[in-house]
C-alpha cells in the first residue's frame, strides 16, 4: 500500500522553489511567497531548497514538502543532500520528504547511498527521493529501499545525454522497469511537456525553472524574439 503522502502527489504538478546566492530572487521568505501562489495554482506538492526555505514554507503552506540541501563538498561532484549532516537539517526544517543525489557517484566523506538512505529510515517517518540520472541509477535506488525517483540529475551527470529538453526516453523506460513512483523533473518548460511525462508513465511531475525563476521565463522571450531581428 502507498503512504497517503505519495498518493497525493498522483498526476499532479509539483513546483519547485529554489534560487541559488547568485539569482536575484535569493531570500528575504521570496521562496515562500512562489510556494503559496503555487498551492493557489492547484499544485499537489512544493521541492525546496536549504533548511530555512523548508522552515518557511512549512509555516505557510500545507502542501508536502520535497526538502534538499544543495552543498558542495571538494571531494565529490554530488550536491543534492549529500551527506547525513545536510539529510538530518532537511528532516529538521520540516520536508516530508527527502531529495537526494540518488546516482552512482562517489559521495562526500566515504559515505554511500545505503547509509544516506539507511538514515532517513532508521530515524525518521520521512520518504525518500532518488534524483537519479539513468535507468541503472533509479533500479539501484529502488533496491536501496528509496520510495520514489525523480529524472532530475539527467542531463547534469557526465554519462546521461546532454539536452534542452526532458529527458522523456528515461521517464518512459524508468516507468517500466521499476515498481515506485517516477517523476518528471528536469528541464520541462510548458504545459503540454509536463502532460506528455504523465503521458509517458511519470507519476507525477516537477517543474522549477519555467514557473519560478523569472529572469529564465524573460530569457526565453528575449531569445525567440531576437531571432527575428
Ligand atoms: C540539476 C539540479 O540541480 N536541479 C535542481 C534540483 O533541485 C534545481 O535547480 C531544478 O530547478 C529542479 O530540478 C527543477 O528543474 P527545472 O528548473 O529544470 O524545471
Amino acid at each position: 500500500m502507498r503512504q497517503p503522502i505519495i498518493l497525493s502527489l498522483k498526476g499532479g504538478l509539483i513546483v519547485s522553489c529554489q534560487a541559488t546566492e547568485e539569482e536575484e530572487f535569493y531570500g528575504e521568505g521570496l521562496m515562500k511567497r512562489f510556494a503559496i501562489a503555487a498551492e493557489r495554482s492547484g499544485a499537489v506538492g512544493i521541492r525546496a531548497n536549504t533548511p530555512q526555505d523548508i522552515r518557511d514554507i512549512r509555516e505557510h503552506v500545507k502542501l508536502p514538502i520535497i526538502g534538499l540541501w544543495k552543498r558542495e563538498y571538494s571531494d565529490s561532484e554530488v550536491y543534492i543532500t549529500p551527506t547525513i549532516t545536510e539529510v538530518r537539517a532537511v528532516i529538521a526544517a520540516g520536508a516530508d520528504i527527502v531529495a537526494l543525489d540518488g546516482t552512482l557517484r562517489n559521495r562526500p566523506q566515504g559515505e554511500t547511498l545505503a547509509d544516506v538512505v539507511n538514515e532517513i529510515k532508521t530515524n525518521s517517518s520521512a520518504l525518500v527521493m532518488a534524483d537519479i540520472s539513468t535507468v541503472e541509477e533509479g533500479i539501484a535506488a529502488e533496491q536501496l529501499g528509496c520510495d520514489l525517483l525523480s529524472t532530475t540529475l539527467s542531463g547534469y551527470t557526465s554519462y546521461s545525454p546532454q539536452q534542452k529538453d526532458p529527458d522523456f526516453q528515461l521517464v518512459t523506460e524508468l516507468s517500466k522497469r521499476v515498481k515506485i513512483p517516477v517523476l518528471a523533473e528536469g528541464r520541462i518548460q510548458s504545459p503540454e511537456q509536463a502532460l506528455h511525462c504523465l503521458q509517458q508513465g511519470a507519476y507525477a511531475v516537477v517543474v522549477g525553472g519555467a514557473i519560478t525563476r523569472p529572469h529564465q521565463i524573460a530569457k526565453r522571450y528575449v531569445d525567440m524574439i531576437a531571432t527575428a531581428r
